[in-house]
């Protein structure tokens, strides 16, 4: 399976995130898109290629004009304020607040932003847009033919909105891969999300939307992060109405139960007729993740990827969550390698 790389992620590298009420280390680091290349070179997936640039068209075919711009400046403004740590915001524009966007870079901040724990530094704007060229490198390679491509993004894409960044996320990379394939002919492409943290951006992005199904295996957001999306019955509205599927399971379930939630998603996704599949690949579902609570261990990532295969369809794997860094190299290549297994 072919690999698309770029090292333009290690420009994203906060010093903090906010997390339970203190400031600690960011659990999304470098050293978690290293590991994932090494296992990929060790194992011998395939070739690993740069990917090319696209410019900021095909992003703005999933993000808000005005939130781009501001990913694109914020640095500098921020800096301009003799700031040279990372900028987080401080508050959020809650119920019955005023919704006009300010001016100020510390108030776009908050407007742009869902959470506390995705720091924007100096190298931001590369990184991210470097990770949507990669997503995008890898449309174009299934679209040339390939059967199935890796795009190794970092940072990760799936909680970013139109309209605002938050859980990691800036650009929602596999959005980004998923529009690219409808705009390069595809009628119908489905994005199926299996990382621990329901992908609330990509569902903000297609919600309305019946030409891409969105469906999310993660947990139960009454107790699990974002809170406030990832419900049962959030199915779509207007034209997308029926074209959204979220399976929140309790924190804490078992494999098997995490399986029956993936073959009732295999079945949705066959039903909706997909011409091509775009997986947003997190790993902490990880029994031993740090920040999350299901119960996949090592061997069950070779099986999800054997069902996977299931499918038969044109595969797109982004690169999403996992933070237990020691084995996401091992877990990530084995959904890749029991795709490849299964033929
Ligand atoms: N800082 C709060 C938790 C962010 C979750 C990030 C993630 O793994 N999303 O899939
Ligand atoms: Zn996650």
């Amino acid at each position: 399976m072919l690999t698309v790389y770029s090292d333009s992620h290690r420009l994203q590298h906060g010093q903090a995130e906010l997390i339970d009420g203190t400031l600690k280390p960011c659990f999304e680091t470098p050293s978690r898109a290293d590991m994932v290349l090494a296992a990929v070179r060790e194992r011998e997936l395939g070739d690993v290629i740069h990917p090319s640039r696209h410019g900021a068209d095909p992003i703005l075919r999933v993000h808000d004009a005005g939130y781009v711009r501001f990913l694109e400046t914020a640095w500098p403004r921020w800096s301009a304020l003799g700031r040279d740590y990372d900028a987080l915001p401080k508050m959020w524009q809650v119920r019955r607040l005023r919704e006009a966007v300010p001016e100020h870079v510390e108030g776009q901040l908050c407007y742009y932003s869902m959470d506390c724990g995705t720091p924007i530094t100096a190298g931001t704007w590369q990184a991210a847009t470097a990770a949507s060229d990669t997503a995008l490198t890898a449309a174009d390679r299934l679209m040339g033919g390939e059967r199935a491509v890796f795009a190794l993004t970092r940072p990760p894409g799936h909680h970013a909105a139109r309209d605002y960044c938050g859980g990691y996320c800036f650009f929602n990379n596999a959005a980004i891969a998923a529009q690219s394939l409808r705009d390069r002919g595809l009628r119908k492409v489905a994005v199926l999300d299996v990382d621990y943290h329901h992908g609330n951006g990509t569902q903000d992005i297609f919600y309305p939307r019946a030409d891409v199904l969105f469906l999310s295996i993660h947990g139960d957001p009454r107790t699990e992060y974002p809170f406030f999306l990832g419900f049962a019955d959030e199915k779509g509205e207007g034209e997308g109405l029926g074209y959204n599927f979220n399976f929140p399971l309790p924190a804490g379930s078992c494999v098997s139960t995490w399986f029956v939630a993936l073959d009732c998603a295999l079945e949705q996704i066959a039903r909706f007729g997909a011409e091509a599949l775009v997986v947003s690949l997190g790993v902490d579902t990880y029994q031993g993740d740090p920040i999350s609570r299901f119960q996949l261990d090592s061997p069950d990532f070779v099986t999800l990827g054997a069902r996977l295969a299931g499918l038969k369809l044109p595969t797109l794997f982004c690169l999403e969550g996992g933070y237990a860094v020691e084995p996401i190299g091992t877990h990530v290549v084995n959904v890749l390698a029991g795709f490849e297994a299964r033929g």
